[in-house]
């Protein structure tokens, strides 16, 4: 028997981004949008535990016990005294290293697979626990749709989302580090005062009502010069979008991937043609929000 659970990538549509806590994180209020790209992570019974992973970037995924998927089926197997003898396999299509959660996505869907898989009994509230042990993004993998994030992004409060929003994502050639763009930010804000992360009631308006137009001007994420920073080229990106009729523009999470909010489904096959032909991208993806959190697929 297998178990299979499908899992959305996020954009932040506000990543506000305090100074460094004493434990290297940071405080933020990170407003969490669930996308409709989507990795499968399957769990089948095995000898031992196994990772194998297809899909265009699967090369860039490491196969060993650092793997999210892996680190989260052996956390719930110790927890409950069970051996962690799977093979999970994931059907990669969320860019890797690309600010959409990708490997946060699948730690979330390996539990909810597993916990499904060995009918563990576990509540929501220790799920989301141990994903709060894995990854500051992982809560929000399992839940979905639209949240709040406070503390280091792992505690959330839900948010209403009113409408459809269609997005266009540009990957870029290569990923970037997320502790790097954080480290970046604190070079980029040092000597300067950090005011502390608070969620902007327009942008949580805009989300409620469904109204793109408000939405693309109070899209913010406090990474993204440090993102730019890192990897200049991204503006020619953000600026082709732009020119091709996005709404607005950002950087998605930590980057490399950039986020544009457009008006409708045509207007997202224009700007992701134009992106394809500026060569200032790998791929073009377009996508709408908000999707539904890691879910066990019914056969
Ligand atoms: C950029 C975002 O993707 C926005 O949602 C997240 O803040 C990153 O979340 P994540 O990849 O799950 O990050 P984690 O695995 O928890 O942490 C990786 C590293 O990112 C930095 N980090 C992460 C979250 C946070 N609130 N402050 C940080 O400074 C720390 O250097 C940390 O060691
Ligand atoms: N299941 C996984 N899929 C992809 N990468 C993984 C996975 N597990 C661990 N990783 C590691 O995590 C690194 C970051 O990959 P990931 O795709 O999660 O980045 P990201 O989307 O930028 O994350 P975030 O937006 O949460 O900061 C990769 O370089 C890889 O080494």
């Amino acid at each position: 028997m297998s178990v299979t659970v499908r899992v959305p990538a996020k954009v932040n549509v506000q990543l506000a981004v305090g100074a460094p806590r004493p434990d290297g994180f940071h405080d933020l209020a990170n407003v969490f949008l669930a996308v409709g790209l989507y990795d499968e992570v399957t769990v089948t019974p095995a000898d031992g535990l196994r990772i194998t992973c297809s899909g265009p970037d699967a090369a860039q995924v490491p196969l060993d016990a650092t793997n999210l998927a892996a680190r989260a089926a052996i956390a719930l197997a110790e927890r409950h005294g069970i051996a962690p003898d799977v093979h999970i396999h994931i059907a990669k299509d969320i860019p890797v290293a690309g600010g959409m959660a990708g490997g946060s996505a699948d730690g979330a869907a390996a539990l909810l697979a597993c916990d499904a898989l060995w009918s563990t009994g576990a509540g929501r509230d220790e799920l989301l626990a141990i994903c709060a042990q894995l990854g500051s993004d992982v809560p929000f993998s399992l839940v979905g749709g639209a949240a709040l994030g406070t503390g280091r992004g792992e505690r959330l409060t839900p948010v209403d989302v009113g409408g459809t929003f269609h997005w266009v994502f540009a990957v870029a050639d290569g990923g970037l580090s997320t502790p790097a763009v954080y480290g970046e930010f604190d070079r980029l804000t040092a000597g300067t005062d950090v005011p502390e992360p608070e969620a902007s009631p327009v942008l949580l308006a805009a989300l409620r009502a469904g109204d793109t137009t408000a939405l693309a001007e109070a899209l913010s994420n406090d990474l993204q010069q440090a993102a730019l920073s890192l990897r200049p080229s991204l503006a020619d990106t953000l600026a082709a979008g732009t020119a091709a009729g996005a709404l607005a523009a950002l950087v998605s999470g930590s980057g490399p991937t950039t986020a544009f909010l457009v008006a409708d489904e045509e207007s997202a096959r224009k700007v992701a043609e134009a992106l394809l032909t500026s060569g200032t991208c790998r791929n073009a993806r377009t996508a709408v929000s908000p999707a539904p959190g890691a879910t066990v697929q019914r056969p």
